[in-house]
């Protein structure tokens, strides 16, 4: 039974390792105004990878906020003296560091949750308005005082606690207005003095939201260019497969450790084109380029997405790695992959289409089975000797065997190349 299993998406923690998106100029087209990527991809990638800073940032800053939020009703009990109105914001002051805590504990709660950090700190900021606007209210006396609360209180929206910016500039504009209106409806200030005051929270405003933006647009062509330079480290150039040192250095651990985790099937397939050499020797080297691209974007099209991985292993060898994939699986996807080679080609010139054929190799491990620890470089190796049986065998076939671990693993791939 094939167990290729199509919904298959790892846990977006556990692609840790994954690499973004290829970069180019359009996925990673940052949209200027929302300071964001315009791919939802990209962006969800950058969020995902900003994770664990971002929680810890949204820590710090509420359990911040809160405590000195808590830590002003002295100035209510002093200004209003002991009584229900110094109680009424109270309450309020509580309930902003409640909900801060909340916020705070969701981080942990929803580990991997982006939009619960938001929607937190969006709440907490809502909460935290909403009881200043009381005090406002309760102690009409102190307007300017108040002023440069909100100004401060502003800033600490923008700039201080992480949230989209999108959020962020209506939280800190309407909260800033209903100060506005309700400082002018108290009517305790002069013409010049409201003047004075809406001039100073617009440059507050204005400032924070710039900053804002400038800190949002900077950490992502940072990531732009981080995820550049991985793509250039992981990524062959000529076909924008993986390489070889993605492959050993973190996906054949990684993928290994999970199937070993869950019990699950993992298969490996090693393909070579057969007889590349006259190709190029015929056509040319950048044909033989463009017939390398041609079957790369053969193997990608045929594997699912997000899930196996192509990899150019050498010159004209490309492995492909099957997460929950069983033996029989990985042995039916290698046939359609030769056969759709076969009846594919690659226009190298006008009127000159090149065809080719390819060996393939193919091991696949159930964990269910194997217990014994192996090292990596072992089911390559397996998958490696059956592409070599295959080719020996006349090339334009696939030749597979069951890896069971070290030793059968040597017998098996023994038996079959025989
Ligand atoms: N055009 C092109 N050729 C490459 C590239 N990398 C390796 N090659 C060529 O691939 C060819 C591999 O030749 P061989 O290893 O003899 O294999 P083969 O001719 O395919 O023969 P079999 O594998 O035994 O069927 C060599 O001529 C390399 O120069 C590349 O990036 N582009």
């Amino acid at each position: 039974m094939a167990a290729i299993c199509p919904h298959w998406r790892g846990h977006p923690e556990t692609q840790g390792g994954a690499l973004p998106p290829l970069v180019n100029d359009a996925a990673y087209n940052i949209r200027r105004l929302r300071a964001e990527f315009s791919d939802r991809t990209v962006e969800s990638h950058f969020n995902r990878h900003q994770l664990p800073r971002t929680q810890a940032q949204v820590r710090l800053a509420l359990l911040f906020c809160a405590t000195f939020y808590v830590a002003f009703a002295i100035t209510d009990i002093m200004a209003l003296g002991p009584g229900n109105d110094a109680l009424i914001l109270f309450l309020g002051r509580v309930a902003v560091a409640v909900s801060a805590l909340i916020s705070c504990l969701m981080t942990y709660w929803y580990p991997h949750s982006v939009r619960r950090i938001w929607l937190g700190a969006s709440i907490t900021e809502i909460i935290g308005m909403a009881a200043f606007m009381l005090v406002v209210i309760y102690r009409p006396t102190e307007t300017p005082w108040h002023a440069m609360a909100m100004s401060i209180m502003a800033l600490v929206v923008y700039i201080y606690i992480p949230n989209r910016v999108a959020y962020a500039v209506p939280i800190g504009v309407i909260s800033t207005s209903v100060f506005v209106g309700i400082v002018i409806y108290q009517g305790r200030l002069s013409g010049t003095e409201q003047l004075t005051m809406i001039m100073l929270l617009v440059l507050s405003n204005g400032f924070g939201c710039m900053a804002a933006h400038r800190y949002a647009l900077i950490r992502r062509e940072e990531f732009r260019v981080q995820s550049f330079l991985k793509n250039l480290s992981e990524r062959d150039p000529l076909t924008g497969c993986h390489n070889r040192r993605y492959l050993q250095q973190e996906l054949l651990n990684m993928e290994l450790s999970r199937a070993r985790r869950f019990k699950l099937s993992l298969a490996v397939v090693i393909c070579d084109i057969d007889h590349f050499k006259s190709v190029n020797d015929t056509y040319g080297h950048p044909a033989g380029d463009a017939v390398l691209i041609t079957f790369a974007n053969l193997l990608r099209s045929m594997t699912r997405e997000s899930v196996d991985s192509v990899i150019r292993y050498g010159g004209e060898e490309f492995l492909i790695v099957l997460p929950e994939t069983d033996l029989t699986g990985a042995v039916q996807l290698a046939e359609r992959m030769r056969t759709a080679l076969i009846s594919s080609g690659t226009e190298v010139a006008p009127d000159t289409i090149v065809g080719v054929t390819a060996s393939f190799g193919v091991t696949a491990v159930d964990f269910a089975l194997v217990e014994q620890r192996f090292a990596q470089e072992l089911l390559v190796d397996t998958a490696d000797r059956l592409l070599y049986a295959a080719k020996s065998s006349g090339r334009n076939n696939v030749k597979s065997v069951e890896f069971f671990g070290r030793d059968s693993a040597t017998l098996h791939a023994r038996r079959a190349a025989a």
